[in-house]
């Protein structure tokens, strides 16, 4: 195919608006509380990142990926939005077989490219993408918001259109949107360096059942 019968396909693509559900006050201000210092207390278990294509540059933060204290409570509330979540973004319901969790932290330079959550064999049952944001009072970052891209549809992929939406990531708050959408995380400036100081994430994936559509 020529460049200029891509580009006139591109051109003809309606595009598909991205939506998405943020909740705030997700925790309550104990829970929340507990969280920070439970965190603190495990600066040394976290570990870089890395991704699935293990492509370089791509992103840059560090994750704590056993937690078992508070996924168990994050998951069991999810599971009590989904409904509602579902909703809200307008889908048919699916059935759900099991939520993923990992917890993040975001310092000085970190991000996140753009890139979708389930576009591998590995990943492809992950059909919601959510995101729990937390962080020290007064906030010490700046930057760190969530971009997520609308999409087109070309030779059968979901493509990215150039519009997006921008999403703060606010204390206690959680965000729902889907794993196919591609999204990404805008580069954080924390001048500290300091890890309490970073944007915390607690972020994973709900598993629609092998079978369903
Ligand atoms: O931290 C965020 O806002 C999003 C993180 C993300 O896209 C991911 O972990 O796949
Ligand atoms: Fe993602």
């Amino acid at each position: 195919m020529t460049a200029e019968s891509d580009t006139l396909i591109t051109q003809i693509q309606p595009v598909l608006t991205s939506s998405y559900v943020q909740i705030e006050d997700f925790l309550t201000a104990e829970e929340h509380q507990l969280l920070f210092k439970y965190v603190l207390e495990r600066e040394s278990q976290f570990v870089a990142t890395t991704t699935s294509t293990n492509e370089m540059n791509y992103r840059q933060s560090k994750v704590l990926y056993s937690f078992p204290e508070f996924s168990e409570l994050i998951t069991t509330r999810i599971k009590s939005l989904i409904p509602d979540v579902i909703n809200s973004l307008g889908l048919p319901s699916f059935p759900i077989t099991y939520i993923e969790s990992q917890l993040t932290a975001h310092n000085d330079g970190n991000y996140f490219k753009i890139h979708n959550d389930n576009g591998s064999p590995e990943t492809s049952l992950r059909e919601l993408t959510y995101v729990y944001y937390f962080h020290q009072e007064p906030k010490q970052f700046s930057g760190g918001e969530l971009l997520i891209y609308d999409s087109k549809i070309i030779n059968n992929f979901y493509v990215n259109s150039e519009s997006f939406t921008t999403i703060e990531p606010r204390n206690n708050s959680i965000v729902f949107f889907l794993s196919r959408y591609l999204h990404e995380v805008l580069p954080i400036n924390c001048p500290s360096q300091v890890f309490a100081d970073s944007r915390f994430t607690i972020n994973g994936w709900v598993n629609r059942a092998a079978n369903s559509v």
